[in-house]
């Protein structure tokens, strides 16, 4: 199975689909990882909040080095830096731990802020560490997580901005679909990353049009919600800990949506947020 690659507004390529890795149960983290390179991922999403980045990494790591056909260049591995690593000296250490905890994998893909809580002066401060870290080659890419548009024209706007921020990472289901602010940073040249994209599973069986357009394509109700969010153009990072799951959720190239069924299966009243919602916050 290969995944198509899209350009960020750094010139890097990231694959379109990418592995949640939060909650995946620490003992097998490594294992669910080298497994899911070996039936095509090449795309992991992890952050310091989920105390798994060293099992994230070794899983790759395993793969990489069992098959030397594949490049680590081939591979993309995406950090957060936590609400408590926000500031000069903090954001600079934490670079420094996660390097360490990475080994083998010797740089990170992407580096995002989590979220915009911790205010304006540690968003900024951690900002301009992490572009120190892009230069030096430690990181490849920059972005955010949870930002709301006033908290993305901040760094636009700042007189200190030398990257531009290459993703937002955003909760993005048919549930909580977040037109406007995703349109928007698609046309700022920012590309959106749907986390949550199977709504953490519990419309996977509950919704009956999700029912009606598997039965019609003949896949599950997970793959109609990635095929959904790839076709809105986003980045979906689907989660699974089930082997044989992991697989489906990259097969989603049997079938197109129509308008028409993207249309039936969108919820643009509903606002159901999973986890947490920042995208508001000063
Ligand atoms: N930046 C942020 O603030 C946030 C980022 N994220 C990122 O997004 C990722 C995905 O979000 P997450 O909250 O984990 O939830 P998801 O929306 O990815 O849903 C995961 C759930 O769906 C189930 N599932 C996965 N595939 C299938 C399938 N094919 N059929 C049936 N059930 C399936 C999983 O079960 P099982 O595992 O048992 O197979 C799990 O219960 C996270 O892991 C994390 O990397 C998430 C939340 C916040
Ligand atoms: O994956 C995640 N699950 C979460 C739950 C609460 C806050 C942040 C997160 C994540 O980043």
């Amino acid at each position: 199975m290969s995944l198509r690659l899209i350009k960020l507004n750094s010139g890097s390529l990231i694959p379109s689909i990418g592995l949640g890795t939060w909650d995946l149960p620490r003992h097998q983290t490594s294992d669910i990882v080298y497994e899911a390179c070996k039936v095509g991922y090449r795309h992991f999403d992890t952050a310091v909040l989920y105390g798994n980045e060293r099992e994230v990494s070794q899983g790759i790591v395993r793969f990489l080095s069992e098959n030397p056909q594949y490049k680590r260049e081939e591979f993309f591995y995406t950090t957060k830096l936590w609400n408590n690593q926000l500031g000069t000296n903090e954001t600079r250490r934490a670079i420094e731990e996660m390097i360490e905890k990475i080994g083998d994998l010797q740089y990170i893909d992407l580096l995002l802020i989590h979220s915009p809580l911790p205010g304006k002066q540690h968003r900024l401060q951690a900002y301009e560490q992490m572009q120190i870290a892009k230069d030096n080659g430690y990181v490849k890419n920059i972005g955010v997580s949870n930002y709301g548009k006033h908290h993305i024209e901040e760094l636009l706007t700042w007189p200190q901005l030398r990257f531009k921020p290459v993703v937002n990472q955003i909760e993005i289901s048919p549930w909580c679909m977040r037109t406007e602010l995703a349109t928007w940073c698609l046309s700022q040249g920012i590309h959106v990353e749907a986390y949550a994209p199977l709504t953490h599973g519990y419309k996977l069986t509950e919704d009956p049009t999700l029912a009606k357009y598997a039965k019609k394509y003949e896949v599950s109700p997970a793959q109609i919600l990635i095929k959904w969010s790839l076709q809105k153009g986003y980045i979906p990072l689907p989660k699974t800990k089930t082997l044989t799951r992991l697989p489906q959720n990259l097969d989603v190239n049997s079938f197109t949506l129509s308008d028409d069924d993207i249309k039936e299966i969108d919820r643009p009243d509903a606002y159901e947020p999973t986890d947490w919602e920042c995208t508001d916050a000063p």
